[in-house]
């Protein structure tokens, strides 16, 4: 272990996990500068002599980024720097990492529970997080302090009110002027550490931006908190710092920046390619630039009831999961598309992405495969580690490039980055039209349409009963796994929404819960724009087209459906056309109440809201991407014959890198 900082600076790290709607995750990151009390700063982890005033504090708050890397983003390089208008020192600094779990807004029983029952806490009868995701998110956390630890430093865990529990470790960290209660008294009844009040000057709180309602109120209830408890006492800074995309929003070349993002990808995509270049990340610090303060255990001991320590680490059931929860989540079924024993956090993270691209190769076909859906080599299944900060989007582009150098530059190496561009995209489009993108009527505010609202069918969607083999198979991998392909999202959610003309906000809520990789931007605005809620035409999927088209022996279905595994090919996808002889035949009985639903909704009948003059485009989807083949609009049922040919015309772009942080 690396010694403990010399007096002088302490920075407290820490992460929070905020992952409900419209949430995704939030991490802290607070330093305190320039003096402090002694008994934290000492090098030989005793109190010297007199007590010693903390100066300042800054507090680093940082979203989703569960990783190590995510450290140096937000640090100041080495000295002096300006960070904002916080300017902090590192030189002599030292780094408390914390993670919070927040079960006051995502986790917790009650909120699990209100949730879950559809009831009024719950957000269209959906959980914020889902068992699967929760077990995700612990592994990360535990990894992210496996790493640490490693580098001589550790991470602080803690549960409760982000605000609460980072107010009460900097209060404690600033000498016992901020104490949850009573019983946190230390023997000396100094309170807090014992560092008998010492004086603070500044608390700097600098995080990641954040784009999102909710997660913008958590960053005000922290300012508040922490101005409550240690405001009384020095100033409190707030800076917001941009992250986890590929291209800053600084550098982007639309007049008025994020606000002049077009509503279509095609634009934003061919400005940002000629223009703009892709940041590269920083060093992990070295072992002296993340070492802990000493006597970091007497600040946090785990006994207050945020239970802040080293040490802790809730469990699924402290953080509110029932015992069922637990054993589902504990359940691999053999058929995921996840990789083999994956875990959440930065280790597997960063193997799996050595895996795709260069132990298995397959970085190079990717363009060919990408619309698979079965097994894990399909696509590269880096975005539930994306979703949750494991890895950065930067760090993946740099290895498409390096790849490029020392193997093969193609269509497929470009798709890749072309991808996460998409999920820039729908970053900085969350952050131009804010809490649209969870309204009904979307970014467009589109007000004619009029949608049903039918608990059973939505449910019959959830559970895989609609009758529609593709679309069932694909919600029964969700729910069994947290996965499902790309190509089985744009369809689920182009039924849901078109077919069964349902409140799209329910299927959206219902990928929050359950994916492993849910993001906030990328699935309320993936969502909002298949219900074709973000203007332009409306793209609707041909289920069973699309099902000849990319399952067309039906393995896929089959797959997930057992039900339908002897059904004759021809019939797979539209098993209701079988006789009653046939199904006999194969052992499949289709009807209400039999072994397999008859369709939810009549495949002979042309959904109404195609009639209403914006059906029957290809490529409007996310705002003109054609990801869809020329997936037709449902009046011509035929459109789509040239969809490979589409497929073919999609164009290889460009991009570069800036290296103004290496
Ligand atoms: C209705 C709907 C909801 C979605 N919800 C989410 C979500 O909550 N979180 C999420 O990460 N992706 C979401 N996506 C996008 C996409 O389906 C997934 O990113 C992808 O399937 C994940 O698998 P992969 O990592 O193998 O992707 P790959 O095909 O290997 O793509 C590489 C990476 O590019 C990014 N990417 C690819 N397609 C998209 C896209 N359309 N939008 C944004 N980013 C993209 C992802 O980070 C992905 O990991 C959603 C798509 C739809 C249609």
């Amino acid at each position: 272990m690396h010694p403990p900082t010399p007096l002088g600076s302490l920075t407290i790290v820490t992460c929070v996990v905020d992952d409900g709607f419209p949430h995704s995750s939030v991490s802290f990151f607070l330093r305190v500068e320039d003096g402090c009390a002694a008994l934290i700063f000492s090098t030989s982890g005793s109190p010297p002599s007199g007590r010693q005033a903390m100066r300042r504090l800054t507090l680093l708050v940082h979203p989703s980024d569960l990783r190590l890397l995510t450290i140096p983003h937000l640090l100041p390089i080495g000295g002096a720097e300006e960070v904002g208008t916080a300017t902090s020192t590192t030189s002599d600094g030292a780094l408390l990492p914390v993670f919070v779990f927040d079960t006051s807004r995502v986790f917790g029983s009650e909120i699990l529970a209100s949730s879950s029952s559809g009831g009024g806490g719950g957000v269209y009868g959906s959980r914020k997080c889902g068992p699967r995701r929760a077990k995700f998110i612990l592994e990360a956390v535990a990894d992210l302090r496996s790493s640490l630890e490693k580098r001589g430093s550790g991470l602080i865990v803690a549960v409760g009110r982000p605000e609460d529990a980072l107010a009460y470790i900097a209060g404690r960290a600033a000498g016992g002027n901020y104490d949850e209660d009573e019983d946190d008294q230390d023997d000396d009844g100094s309170g807090g550490g014992g560092y008998g009040g010492g004086v603070l000057r500044r608390v700097d709180v600098v995080c990641q931006e954040e784009v999102c309602s909710e997660e913008l109120s958590v960053d005000k209830a922290v300012r508040a908190e922490l101005a409550r408890a240690v405001g009384g006492k020095c100033k409190v800074v707030f800076e917001a710092v941009w992250g986890s995309t590929m291209y800053d929003p600084d550098d982007l070349p639309f007049d008025g920046g994020v606000r002049g993002v077009p509503d279509t990808f095609t634009p934003f995509r061919n400005r940002v390619e000629g223009e703009c270049s892709i940041g590269t990340p920083r060093d992990v610090p070295d072992v002296a630039g993340l070492r802990l303060p000493a006597r970091v255990r007497t600040i946090v001991d785990g006994k207050g009831a945020c239970r802040a320590s080293l040490d802790y680490m809730p469990t699924l059931s402290d953080l509110g999961y029932t015992s069922e929860d637990i054993e589902y989540a504990s359940i691999v079924d053999a058929r995921t598309a996840m990789p083999a024993n994956y875990r959440g956090g930065e280790t597997c993270a960063l193997a799996r992405v050595k895996e795709y691209i260069w132990d298995k190769d397959l970085l190079g076909t990717y363009f060919d495969t990408r619309n698979g859906m079965i097994g894990p080599d399909y696509s590269t299944k880096f975005a539930p580690w994306l979703a949750h900060g494991n890895v950065s989007p930067r760090h993946i582009a740099r290895e498409c490039r390096r790849y490029e150098e020392a193997r093969v530059k193609n269509k497929s190496t470009y798709w890749v980055v072309f991808e996460l561009l998409w999920r820039d995209y729908f970053k900085f489009f969350a952050k131009k039209h804010g809490d649209n993108i969870f309204r009904l009527g979307g970014t467009a505010a589109v007000a004619s349409r009029k949608w049903g609202m039918d608990a059973k069918k939505i449910r019959a969607w959830k559970d895989g009963m609609t009758g529609y083999p593709l679309v069932d198979a694909n919600m029964r991998e969700l729910a069994a796994t947290g996965f499902m392909s790309n190509r089985g999202r744009q369809n689920v959610c182009s039924f849901l929404a078109i077919d069964m003309n349902m409140d799209w906000r329910h299927g959206a809520a219902h990928f929050e819960e359950h994916l492993l990789d849910y993001d906030v931007h990328s699935n309320w605005g993936n969502w909002c724009s298949g219900a074709g809620m973000t203007g332009g035409r409306l793209n609707r999927f041909n289920i069973v087209k699309q099902s000849k088209d990319y399952d067309f022996g039906g393995e896929y279905v089959r797959l997930w459906c057992p039900e339908l595994a002897n059904v004759p090919d021809k019939y797979v996808h539209e098993p209701w056309k079988m006789s009653e002889a046939l199904m006999e035949e194969c052992g499949v009985r289709i009807g209400p109440g039999r072994d397999y639903p008859s369709p939810i909704v009549d495949p002979s009948v042309t959904p109404k809201i195609m009639d209403d003059g914006r059906g029957g485009g290809r490529g409007h989807g996310r705002g003109g991407k054609q990801r869809g083949r020329g997936d037709n609009g449902g009046r011509n049922p035929n459109r789509g014959r040239g969809q490979r040919q589409d497929m073919k015309s999609l164009k290889t772009g460009s991009y570069s890198f800036d290296s103004k942080y290496v």
